[in-house]
């Protein structure tokens, strides 16, 4: 029997006018309705250019004014949407936070990403998001009856026991809003999707913004989803896009009977601190 699920992937083009980007992302995730996603997915930061100079000055309450609208949309068209990220202000500080929302228009999970991208790449990039956010402490899963999804927000992908603990807890599609850059983009985008993927068995999807030449954080693009095998199931360039993906969830069963590794791992011998070397 199959389960198929079908993914709207919004890979949307931010610019610095905030309604016009809430109101850009309400029509994609209506032209997504209508090809027949269940589930629609914006990028990270896709009210507000991604920057450290514009987070304090988009930032908003949740909900506020972005969500109010996710919320109204998700309800009238009965589908699940996860809200990308946003600046969210709450108690003095700013997170970069994902609101998830069922077909009810409420807000069911709501994901601050948990490890903040500070990096320094010398002569490429650096970027240092904890001058100016803080850091969420919790995990975020949302069920949809045949598929629990595990949310993570860019960076957040390149901690394996994140997936891994998502896959614990009965996860079978890990979605992360993202932004990879014009650096990091081409080395290591698709190759942690597929990490995660066949480290998991699980499906993995991400949504970047649509690439701006123009902007002062140009991001990668190319939006993805991955099966539990590790293969590339739909992939977007680098333009404003909706990507769809029928993800047949019995896909997931088949590759775990086939290569059992989570019922062959070795667990009681990872925890012992002795030289384990002959
Ligand atoms: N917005 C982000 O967290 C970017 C992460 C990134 O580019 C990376 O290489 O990791």
């Amino acid at each position: 029997m199959s389960k198929t699920l079908r993914l709207g992937l919004i890979q949307l083009a931010v610019g610095s006018q905030k309604l016009v980007n809430v109101k850009n992302a309400i029509q994609k995730v209506k032209e997504a309705v209508d090809q027949g996603a269940k589930l629609i997915a914006l990028p990270e930061c896709f009210n507000c250019p991604y920057g450290t100079q514009y987070f304090a000055d988009y930032a908003e309450t949740i909900p506020g004014p972005t969500t109010d609208a996710l919320a109204t949309v998700a309800k009238e068209h009965n589908v699940y949407i996860v809200g990308g990220s946003i600046p969210e202000t709450a108690n003095g500080k700013i997170y970069n936070t994902c609101a998830i929302f069922g077909p009810c228009g409420s807000i069911i999970a709501k994901h601050r990403k948990m490890h903040l991208f500070d990096i320094d790449v010398p002569g490429k990039i650096r970027f240092q998001e904890s001058e100016v956010l803080t850091g969420g402490n919790n995990f975020t899963t949302f069920d949809m009856g045949a598929c629990k999804v595990g949310i993570g927000i860019c960076y957040d992908i390149r901690f394996p026991e994140m997936a891994q603990i998502y896959a614990d807890k009965g996860c079978s599609l890990l979605l992360y809003p993202g932004a990879f850059n014009m650096t990091t983009g081409p080395a290591h985008w698709e190759l942690l999707q597929r990490a995660r993927a066949v480290d998991n068995q699980l499906f993995v999807a991400t949504v970047s913004p649509a690439r701006d030449t123009g902007a002062t954080y140009v991001a990668w693009g190319h939006s993805t989803a991955i099966n539990p095998w590790g293969e590339i199931l739909a992939k977007a360039s680098h333009e404003e896009t909706n990507l769809y993906v029928d993800i047949d969830l019995t896909k997931l069963q088949e590759v775990r009977d086939s290569i059992p590794v989570k019922t062959q791992k070795r667990s009681e011998l990872y925890s012992q601190t002795k030289d384990l070397t002959n």
